[in-house]
């Protein structure tokens, strides 16, 4: 007989960090950790110290206490341990959109004499409206591979597109729509192996597959923080670049926090030969700080042990769907998926705006998809079981 969601949560060693989250909702299943995480209770003490403590008794002097040194401290702190990136590689900054701007600018200077971005049209909108105005601000064109949602983008789908006009190739880690995990190794060389460079859109995986940045030799990576790493509303992106690009990284924001000398005040702009340089303006210190916290309950866990209850959660949930003769649209091979399952039904509009009736939390997502994201640290076998209860009855 298959074990129960109840057996399964207490045989479950990652059951006792959904106690380290504020859970103060009346939710059946909260089936969107992909979109946005849940408080954790960490977090909330560390801001409540913060607003009190710093912003309300250190004022100004917060900053050379070490409020200036946030973006590359905890830049370094998520780079470690997880993206398998070494200090001074990785930043928190901005959104991911802005950021994905910056590094497309940064990576097309890398390959100025080259004229073609390529990007799939199943990648997520801003990634792909940014390709547009960077290659229309550059003078470059855009290719676009039409893959299918489910396989994706593969070596043998890119191996026809790339070539010597190639300079920079945008792709996501893991499929915002269908949850594929591109193969990131395999693909960064192929890339390399055409002279071009590779930027990784990681929003659907930092945090929940191990990622290992410097040993695939990746260019440049950007992700949110707000998903998996449980940073909050808005909180910042992350921007990686590769530590032998960043004397020549370029890009098309610079402020005084991306200059050489912060405080130097100077005439003119010379840029900072750190990390530094992907900066702009004044960081959101409070935000920083619940990313760090974030990173911190990941590092605490293990991305391994993460892995492993994504993996198994995942499968748990197909089982469930293919049970009640639900159409998935997500890679049946584990290896092959990220942390959400993906079902494809004609009502599925209607039927999402239905389950959140219930109290059941999923994703509607264009035209017919009902997205259902798992979060390790925070999401039960019983709310995977309760939810596709809802979702099944709804969609007979
Ligand atoms: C794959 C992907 N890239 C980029 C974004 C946009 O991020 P932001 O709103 O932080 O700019 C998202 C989600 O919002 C996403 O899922
Ligand atoms: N970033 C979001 C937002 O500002 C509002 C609502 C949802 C989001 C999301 O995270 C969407 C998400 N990136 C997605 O994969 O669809």
């Amino acid at each position: 007989m298959a074990a129960s969601p109840h057996d399964l949560d207490s045989a479950d060693p990652l059951a006792s960090f959904r106690d380290r989250f504020v859970i103060d909702d009346d939710l059946v299943a909260y089936l969107d950790g992909n979109s946005l995480g849940r408080l954790p209770v960490a977090t909330l003490d560390r801001l409540t110290t913060f607003v009190r403590q710093e912003w309300g008794s250190r004022l100004i002097r917060g900053w050379s206490e070490g409020w200036v040194d946030l973006p590359v401290t905890v830049g370094d702190e998520l780079g470690r341990e997880l993206l398998g990136a070494a200090d001074g590689q990785t930043v928190i900054a901005d959104s991911t959109s802005v950021c994905i701007h910056k590094l497309l600018h940064a990576a097309a200077g890398l390959r100025a004499d080259r004229d073609e971005i390529i990007i799939d049209a199943t990648n997520f909108p801003t990634d792909r409206y940014l390709v547009e105005a960077v290659a229309e601000a550059r003078g470059m064109t855009v290719r676009r591979l039409e893959p299918d949602l489910v396989e994706n983008v593969t070596t043998e789908v890119l191996a026809g597109a790339l070539g010597e006009r190639t300079a920079v190739v945008l792709l996501s880690h893991v499929d915002y729509r269908s949850g594929t995990l591109l193969d990131l190794p395999a693909i960064t060389d192929a890339v390399h192996a055409a002279g071009a460079v590779v930027i990784w859109d990681l929003c659907h995986s930092a945090g929940v597959v191990p990622i290992e940045l410097d040993s695939a030799g990746v260019d440049f990576a950007v992700g949110c923080t707000y998903k998996y790493v449980n940073a909050g509303p808005g909180a910042p992106a992350f921007a990686y670049v590769a530590a032998r690009h960043l004397a020549q990284a370029e890009q098309p924001i610079p402020g005084w926090w991306s200059a050489a000398d912060l405080f130097a005040m100077s005439d003119t702009y010379e840029a900072s030969p750190t990390v530094r340089r992907m900066l702009s303006g004044t960081p959101p210190v409070a935000a920083i700080l619940a990313v760090q916290e974030g990173v911190r309950l990941i590092a605490e866990a293990g991305i391994g042990p993460i892995r492993d209850k994504s993996v198994a959660l995942t499968t748990y949930l197909i089982e469930q769907l293919d049970a009640a003769g639900l159409e998935i649209v997500t890679p049946r091979d584990p290896h092959r998926r990220g942390s959400h399952v993906t079902v494809r039904h004609p009502r599925a509009r209607e039927i999402a705006a239905e389950m959140l009736e219930r109290g059941v939390v999923p994703d509607f997502r264009e035209p017919d998809l009902i997205r259902l994201g798992l979060s390790p640290l925070t999401t039960s076998y019983v709310e995977v079981a309760a939810g596709v209860a809802v979702l099944a009855e709804l969609a007979r």
